[in-house]
């Protein structure tokens, strides 16, 4: 009886052993997994006084996901709205836990893109936005910035951490400052199409006229991401600025919508963000042979683009603040700044 017990324990451990190989080689060992992997489903059934005989024997550390566990009855924030009823998280900061996420996105070892461009004057805001970039956006990750501009040798060198490159876009330049903002939708579709599809897996594309000044990670990842604009987030719909004429195809009924997207941060996977800037870029031009410009330009059609296709993610305002604005109460942390701008100076210059 005895011998037959023991021989029982030790089949057993002999099947944990074969659990944990099958878990370990099959290379999602990681401090935080999927919990929806059968791995991990594996993993949990081990029983618990096993894992202690394994980890002696095997003289390894077993994955472990410590952190507080979330509170059914206690939401991390009650002062903002954290989900639109399309089911798209809004980003705040107390919403999500980073250590979490990152652990998620090293496993699938992704690049982002970080798309900015700086055509004529406006190079100079190059060497402090990419400094700030280094120091906040996606840290420990792999980072391409793709810098688009007329004057490649004005783009400054800044030092780079492991896995970050700049890779300079030489394009052209227009006379109008309006039609260079513009014309980003274009650039940015040819560019998804033609080379960022083959090299990274998500785009964030933004104002050159920013500087980082918190961190900004993959917590703003996701298929489709807009940002809410810093002036407009408490604002009833018949504020927003769509554009409200309706010859333009950037066009918004005044019963319509549900947020007011900011134009100088937005982003996805590179084949939303190739659906985004062609559908733009297209209405920009249908509005241009009809001799009408959007009153908030490549912003008024980013913002129909919206309402149609629904965000996946949504980022508060903390990633795109002005502190013309004041500091309220609700902003945790102002993560993307806008840097201030001689429009005299540096405009159309
Ligand atoms: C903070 C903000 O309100 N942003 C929006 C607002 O921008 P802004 O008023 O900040 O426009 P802006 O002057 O920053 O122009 C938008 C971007 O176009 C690029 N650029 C522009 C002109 C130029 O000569 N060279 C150049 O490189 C540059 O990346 C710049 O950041 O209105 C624009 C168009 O109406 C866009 O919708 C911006 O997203
Ligand atoms: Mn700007």
């Amino acid at each position: 009886m005895i011998f037959s017990v023991k021989f029982l324990c030790y089949l057993d451990v002999l099947h944990d052993i074969w659990i944990y190989c099958r878990y370990v080689f099959s290379g999602t060992s990681s401090k935080v997994s999927d919990t929806t992997s059968s791995n991990t489903q594996d993993f949990h059934n081990i029983k618990q006084p096993s894992n202690h005989i394994l980890e002696d024997l095997l003289q390894i550390e077993l994955p472990r996901m410590i952190y507080t566990k979330p509170q059914i009855l206690k939401p991390p924030r009650c002062d903002v709205l954290m989900m639109t009823p399309w089911f798209a998280p809004i980003v705040w900061e107390g919403t999500y836990n980073s250590e979490i996420l990152n652990e998620q996105f090293q496993q699938r070892n992704d690049t982002v893109g970080l798309t900015v461009f700086a055509i004529k004057k406006y190079v100079v805001f190059l060497k402090t936005f990419l400094e700030t970039a280094e120091t906040y956006f996606m840290v420990g990750h792999r980072v391409n910035y793709y810098i688009f501009t007329d004057r490649p040798e004005e783009v400054p060198k800044v030092a780079l951490k492991e896995g970050r490159n700049v890779v300079v876009l030489q394009v052209q330049n227009y006379p109008r400052w309006q039609e260079i903002s513009m014309r980003r939708m274009e650039m940015l579709s040819y560019f998804s199409q033609q080379r960022f599809i083959n090299e990274v897996s998500y785009l964030v594309c933004v104002d050159v006229d920013m500087k980082f000044n918190d961190q900004v990670g993959v917590e703003i990842l996701s298929d489709l991401f807009g940002t809410l604009h810093p002036g407009f987030y408490t604002a009833e719909r018949r504020s927003f600025t769509y554009e409200r004429r309706p010859a333009s195809q950037a066009y918004v009924p005044s019963d319509e919508g549900d947020f007011y997207y900011m134009g100088s941060i937005f982003g996805g996977t590179v084949k939303e963000v190739y659906k985004l800037t062609k559908k733009c870029h297209e209405a920009i031009m249908v509005d241009k042979a009809n001799g009408i410009e959007a009153i908030w330009q490549e912003e008024s059609h980013l913002n129909k683009y919206f309402l149609y296709h629904k965000p996946t993610k949504i980022l508060s305002p903390e990633y795109m603040w002005d502190d013309n604005l004041g500091r309220p109460e609700i902003l945790k942390k102002r993560r993307f700044l806008a840097v201030p701008k001689n429009h005299a100076a540096i405009r159309n210059k």
